[in-house]
């Protein structure tokens, strides 16, 4: 039984959905010509021409797919359509990797600081048209405005890192065993990047590959996701304003065609280095396809992220930052948690808090004002929530909170849903929901709880609270995954690094860590340099 406010949901759904939409901006897009298909609203942005229909980014220009195909991209939030972006298929990729592997010979033998002042550049054209950005991220994913706003500014803060980081690219000089030889290292541009990301942050999880791959020196080949492609394109365009040079950022879209785009960027031997955001099936298939040129690698994929709630822990503070990781974007991210472990003694207290705060959500279009909470990106996602609740509930769990799909609302709309009494038979407890579904399991001991948070294939991030410090460091250091939280729900941020251990994949994003991922370290030997005056 949905436990949302009431009035939320005999709310009109056409005031629900619309409010920020206007009729009057369609013709101003520039470069576009909606088709019957198209929708008779959308959102305005200030600068229409960031809005690229139909067109890719390769060396420099705005093309379309040789084939002229072109696949639909749709809102989350009301099935409407959107417009047409081009299904590049394997020539039209080989085409884009041959400009990037043309630019390369030059953007290598740029200085560190000539690719600092590029990324700032771009950088603050991102946060010059923020808003747009975010209108865009709002329209195509779903997310609420604010979000969307806070997603640009995390996406641009990415340039801004690696625009710091691209002067500071050092080797270092060693020791020989051997009298006479002087080593050193020197770092180098990996080379051509193959870049895949996935929806759920349109801006950011491209911003996070492009950023250090330009600072170290390589150009890139990226494939946007289909559900989300035109801020990718916006992006790209703000590229070309920034002046960054013809065929170092290469932005291609496919939908039905990303196997085969997938292939040609994991089988050409001139990509050097595969990053990849997303499912862990999709990373096991591309580490594959890899295989057959052995590319570097950065798998950033799925997780199943524990969250622990001790009973020595400020309840408030452990309530709030389990709504924060849970639910953000609607409880699709990977770092989201996934299983709310909360000690008997303190169990009902937390769940009666947790359930107070989701039922004050407010669920609807991402431009509505209020609305917390989006849609789900598409119907399979919302049948995996469904079927993840259905599962809990006839292995014995209780619905607290929601528990439903929203069909007066849209159809990828799902209750953000509380579940209490989970047990370890129950899907939930082995997989990614992705979606607005809070299921809290009951623990007793320190052992037990962190035996039951690495009893997963996967380990990307964890997260508990404890005012105890000696359990702080103990628990932080037994739970097998690649980021903790330690009484917070937020970790993301440019500055640490980021990135999973098991099947969540390996290599580090953003952070003094994240250039390292494009470069290579050569070692240079120099022999018959006489005694050195220090070993
Ligand atoms: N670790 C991280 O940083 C991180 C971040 C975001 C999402 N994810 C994970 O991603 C998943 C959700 O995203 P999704 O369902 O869109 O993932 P997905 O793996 O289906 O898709 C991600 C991207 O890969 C592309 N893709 C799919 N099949 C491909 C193929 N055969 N060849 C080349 N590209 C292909 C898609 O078009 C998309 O751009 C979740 O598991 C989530 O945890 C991980
Ligand atoms: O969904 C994955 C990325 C989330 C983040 O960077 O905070």
């Amino acid at each position: 039984m949905a436990l949302l406010p009431k009035a939320l949901f005999n709310a009109s759904r056409a005031a629900l959905l619309r409010p920020h939409f206007q009729t009057s901006t369609l013709p101003r897009i520039v470069g576009s010509s909606f088709s019957r298909l198209a929708s008779t609203m959308a959102p305005q942005l200030k600068d229409p021409s960031l809005f690229k229909k139909d067109v890719c980014y390769v060396n420099g220009e705005w093309i379309t797919a040789k084939s002229g195909k072109t696949f639909q991209v749709n809102d989350p939030a009301t099935g409407e359509f959107i417009g047409t972006c081009p299904e590049f298929d394997a020539a039209d990729t080989e085409a884009a990797i041959r400009h990037a592997e043309a630019a390369f010979e030059t953007y290598r033998k740029t200085t560190g600081r000539e690719r600092s002042k590029l990324l700032r550049r771009w950088y603050d054209l991102m946060v010059a048209n923020a808003d747009d950005l975010a209108t865009l991220i709002a329209w195509e994913n779903g997310k609420p405005l604010a979000d969307a706003q806070g997603e640009v500014a995390y996406a641009a803060n990415f340039f801004e890192w690696f625009s710091e980081e691209a002067p500071r690219n050092y080797g270092n000089t060693i020791p020989s065993s051997t009298l006479g030889n002087r080593v050193w290292t020197i770092k180098e541009p990996v080379g051509v990047c193959g870049l895949i990301t996935p929806w759920n942050f349109p801006a950011a999880m491209i911003t996070r590959k492009i950023g250090p791959a330009l600072a170290a020196g390589c150009t890139v080949v990226c494939k946007s996701p289909g559900e989300t492609p035109y801020t990718s394109l916006a992006i790209a365009e703000l590229a070309h304003r920034a002046g960054v040079p013809k065929g170092v950022v290469n932005i291609i879209t496919a939908l039905d065609n990303t196997p085969a785009v997938g292939l040609v960027l994991t089988s050409d031997p001139a990509i050097r280095k595969i990053s990849f955001t997303g499912s862990t099936p999709v990373g096991k298939l591309l580490m594959k396809q890899c295989s057959t040129t052995l590319k570097k690698l950065s798998l950033e994929l799925g997780g199943n992220a524990p969250f622990i709630v001790f009973d020595d822990a400020d309840v408030d503070a452990a309530v709030t930052g389990a709504i924060a990781s849970k639910f953000r974007s609607s409880g699709q991210t990977c770092v989201c948690a996934n299983r709310i472990f909360v000690q008997r003694g303190i169990y009902d207290a937390f769940a009666a808090k947790f359930a107070a705060k989701v039922r004050e959500f407010k669920v609807g279009n991402g431009f509505a004002a209020g609305v917390t909470h989006g849609p789900l990106i598409h119907a399979k996602a919302v049948a995996k929530v469904e079927q993840h609740v259905r599962d809990a509930e006839a292995k014995g769990a209780k619905v607290v909170v929601g528990g439903q799909r929203l069909p007066a609302v849209g159809d990828n709309f799902f209750e953000p849903t509380v579940l209490t009494g989970m047990t370890a038979d129950m899907d939930m407890a082995s997989e990614e929901t992705f979606g607005p579904v809070a299921g809290l399991f009951m623990f007793d001991t320190e052992d037990e709880v962190v035996r039951l948070a690495n009893a997963t294939n996967v380990g990307l991030a964890g997260y508990f609270f404890s005012k105890d410090l000696s359990r702080v460091y103990r628990v932080a250091e037994h739970l097998e995954v690649g980021m903790v939280g330690v009484n917070t729900g937020l970790i993301s941020d440019p500055a640490a690094p980021f990135g999973g251990v098991k099947e969540s994949g390996f290599g580090r994003e953003g952070s003094l860590y994240g250039i390292g991922e494009y470069q290579i370290t050569k070692m240079i030997t120099y022999g018959g340099m006489g005694d050195p005056l220090q070993t």
